[in-house]
């Protein structure tokens, strides 16, 4: 992929590539926004050096370039003026997002992507890494993808929802009707990419178990596939500055926030573009077991 509106510049062998000489506050034209487009699906995570320009205004605007966005959510604040931005001020919590996780795939439109902004970073650490899991697919021996060909997975939200982030009233309230509610889902295992036609491992933190084994199987063979997935040759790990923009597309990656820097601050916002429903390889869609995820895509998203 080239483009005649902007340098790519790859950061890792296999995924990840810096977009230089972009000005994202700008009013972007229709041809430079598909390039960008183009460019994430190649690439998979693309990065934005020295936004200093964009503000929430500014990223929701050009979120909304790439679809319709998510609007509030039930565990992590977010801007007041602007519900459709996450305010990840970890500074404020004890929480973090250090483990490996394509995002809400417990929904059965999961996001199509991500666009996060850097405001604080501490001076080491804080990176976030980013793994490929179409290439994780093809490093699968034939044996394991046909494994992977043949298995569905059931995502839930059923899990430890202890954000520690400090809510308003209202989104407290939001909160607890969301971790009262189950939201479960089945995913093809091998999901096939909606715009490259990609077969990529579409698993990560929210599996609960695969349909038809039993959770220690289960457990052992997600095992497995993770470690396709995390082998550091699948991985890109970025080293943020203020001012830089990620933005990953979440059919194709997972994603671990590294946290290695204590009580140091560290702010960052989200804006999360809602995305379709996964299809598998024999053409088959993934499908709602509980909860009403289009009321979730709806008003509700989160974080991790
Ligand atoms: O803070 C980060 O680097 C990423 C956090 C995360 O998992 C997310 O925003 O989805
Ligand atoms: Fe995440």
């Amino acid at each position: 992929m080239t483009s005649q509106h902007f340098d790519i510049k790859p950061v890792a062998g296999r995924i990840g590539a810096e977009i230089i000489g972009l000005n994202l506050s700008n009013n972007l034209s229709d041809e430079v926004i598909s390039d960008i487009r183009k460019t994430l699906v190649e690439y998979k995570v693309i990065f934005f050096r020295g936004q200093h320009q964009l503000d929430a205004n500014g990223q929701v605007a050009f979120a909304r370039r790439f679809g319709e966005v998510t609007t509030a959510h039930p565990t992590v604040p977010s801007l007041p003026e602007h519900p459709e931005v996450l305010d990840l001020n970890y500074s404020k919590t004890t929480s973090r997002a250090n483990s490996w996780h394509t995002d809400v795939t417990f929904v059965d439109r999961p996001p199509l992507g991500s666009i996060l902004r850097a405001l604080v970073i501490p001076p080491v650490g804080g990176d976030t890494i980013w793994a490929n899991s179409v290439t994780a697919y093809q490093d699968l021996p034939n044996h394991l993808r046909s494994l992977a060909d043949e298995l569905w997975a059931v995502h839930s939200n059923a899990y430890d929802y202890a954000t520690g982030f400090d809510l308003p009233e209202d989104v407290k309230a939001q909160r607890a009707i969301f971790t009262s509610t189950v939201y479960e889902t089945l995913h093809p295992v091998v999901r096939v990419h909606p715009e490259s036609g990609e077969r990529g491992l579409f698993i990560g933190g929210f599996v609960r178990q695969f349909r038809g084994l039993s959770t220690t199987e289960s457990d052992d063979i997600l095992r497995l596939f993770q470690a396709y997935v995390t082998r550091p040759e699948n991985t890109v790990r970025w080293r943020w500055q203020v001012g830089d923009v990620a933005f990953w597309d979440n059919r194709a990656t997972q994603h671990y926030a590294v946290a290695d820097y204590g009580n140091q601050a560290r702010h960052v916002q989200r804006v999360t573009i809602v995305g379709d429903t996964p299809v598998g390889i024999d053409g088959k869609q993934s499908q709602a077991i509980k909860g009403d995820s289009s009321a979730y895509n709806r008003r509700e998203a989160v974080a991790v």
